[in-house]
Formats: C-alpha cells, structure tokens, sequence
C-alpha cells in the first residue's frame, strides 16, 4: 500500500493563459507565483510553492498530483503500481522543475485521471500574497470523476491509504488521506476529470463576502452558499475560465478519532443530502482530462 501524504498540486491546460491567471488572482484571490517559465503559471493558495499550474495549451485537466513521504517511498510506490499492471512514467528534471518537486512519477488511474505521485515539493518561505482578500488558508480538496464511484474507493483505500469518510451513495465518495474529513473526492461522471478544486477560507464571513464579490463580477456560481452535511462545511462553488469548478468551504470536518470513525451513507435522492439548507443544487461542471495524444509533451505514453 501507498501511503499518500498530501495533495500538491493540480496542472491544468489554459487556453487562454492570461485569462485563467487573471480570474485564479483578482476573482478567485491566489497568488501568482511568477516562475519566469513562458507558457506556465504557478497559483499559490498556502506554504506550497503552487497548488494550481496552468498551461498554455488545450483546456482541460493535465494531472492531479500527491505528495509521498520521501524518494525511498516514492521509488516503492513505483514497483507498487508496476506490479499492480499500471504503466507508470518517471518524470524528467525539467517537468519536475516546472513542478516545483524533487522528482515524480506519472500513471493513469483504472478511470482515465492523471495522477502525479511526487516528492520535494517546494515550501516558500514568505507569507501568500493572496490577489485579492478572499480570505483563502489552504488548499482544501480535489475531486476528481469516475463513472464508478465504489470502484474508485476500491482503487484509492487499496493501492493507496484514503479512507472513505462518507458516501453519497452512489454519486460520490469524500476521502480522507490525514486528520481533515477529505483531501480527495470522487464523483460519478462519465468521463475522467477535475470536478474541482476546493479552497478553505478563514471565517465564514468570507464565503458570503466572496458571494457577493463573485455576483459582482458575473461569475457563474454553481451551486451554494450551502452547507455540505458530510465534512459540515459552508461551500460555495463557481465556474473559472477553461472550464475549471472552483470551491470556497469553510468549516470542515476534522476526524481526529480515526479508529471511533464510521463513514456514512447519505441518500443522493434526499433533498439535502449536498446541501442541508436546501438550496437548488446542479453538479458543479467537470474540467475533462485531457487526451493522451494532446499529452505527449507532459504524458506517460512513449
Ligand atoms: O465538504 C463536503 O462535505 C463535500 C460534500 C459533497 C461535495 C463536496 O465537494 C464537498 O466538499
Ligand atoms: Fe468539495
């Protein structure tokens, strides 16, 4: 088993790079980070160098990365996954210098989604310089589709550590990989892909600020402000440029009593199940994964 030690980053295909860096700085509130690397643009959330990459090139989500503790493990997780019949791709110096890492390695999961196991992410030092006052502290979530969400818990609590904190049924599963309720989400859709990237924020306040700033600018909200049962949070979720679903929560759950536990099972049918205030709710959209032939330069494939 793979222990997975955080999330780090997601990279992400920016049609429009200028674009989708302006909306991730003045709307969303993230810092850019400038690397001085053309066509890449590193988002800052929290002490991570970048959580959020974007890349000029095909919209579309390019990887999903973890962090693993150290090379020895990273090495291990490699002959892991081989033997598990995943093809897995080493990362070379350049790629794992735009990513801010010390080394990584790439594979597909059973659904399409392409996750990064890495190791050596960098840490600035310097406080965020946050775009705009959205009050973000961290990195939150990532989830990611599958058209079998029980499958998808199959994958990541064996081959790796996650632990399914509460089910939606059959439409989703929160996992946690630490102490918070989740760090990895799983939703049933069709296709591989980002269904979004959650940020906390430090009170409450700032998701109902962030509201009203987001209506402002005409920002799509997708679904909220609600409260999401399963981790308590107060959510809120909008649409970015390049097809991208971003989410504020505030509030969530941390499960500090690991072994007393038990996940949950909330009825996908019951008005609520997503959003104990009852507000009109819609999957948020999906950033699809980008197709192996676009993902040459950044891929797996030989
Ligand atoms: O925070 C949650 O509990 C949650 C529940 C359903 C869907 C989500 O995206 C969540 O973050
Ligand atoms: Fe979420």
């Amino acid at each position: 088993m793979i222990e997975l030690v955080d999330i780090a980053y997601v990279r992400s295909g920016a049609a429009d790079l200028a674009g989708a860096v302006r909306f991730a700085t003045e709307v969303v509130g993230l810092e850019h980070v400038d690397g001085g690397e053309p066509g890449v643009a590193h988002l800052r959330a929290d002490g991570r160098h970048h959580c959020l990459a974007f890349v000029e090139g095909a919209s579309g989500v390019i990887a999903s990365a973890f962090t693993v503790a150290d090379p020895g493990a990273l090495a291990l997780a490699e002959t892991e996954l081989e033997t598990r019949g995943f093809a897995v791709r080493r990362g070379d110096p350049d790629e794992a210098r735009s990513r801010r890492v010390g080394e990584f390695v790439a594979f597909d999961d059973p659904f399409g989604n392409r996750i990064e196991l890495v190791v050596g992410q960098q840490t600035l030092a310097r406080p965020v310089r946050y775009g705009r006052g959205a009050g973000i502290t961290e990195f939150g979530h990532l989830c990611l589709d599958a058209p079998d969400v029980a499958e998808a818990h199959r994958f990541w609590s064996t081959t790796f550590n996650a632990r399914a904190s509460d089910w939606i049924g059959d439409a989703a599963c929160l996992m946690r990989i630490d102490e918070v309720h989740h760090k990895l989400a799983v939703f049933r859709g069709d296709r591989p892909g980002l269904c979004h990237v959650n940020f906390q924020v430090a009170e409450l306040d700032d998701v109902f600020r962030n509201w009203h700033h987001l209506q402002e600018h005409d920002v799509v909200i997708e679904m909220g402000p609600g409260r999401h049962p399963q981790s308590g949070a107060v959510f809120l979720y909008f649409l970015g440029p390049e097809g991208l679903t971003y989410e504020y929560s505030y509030g969530v759950r941390r499960i500090t009593d690991e072994a007393a536990w038990r996940p949950r099972y909330f009825d996908p049918a019951e008005r609520g199940s997503i959003d104990m205030w009852l507000g009109p709710t819609q999957k948020p959209v999906t950033q699809p994964q980008i197709s192996s032939p676009q993902l040459v330069p950044e891929g797996i494939h030989p």
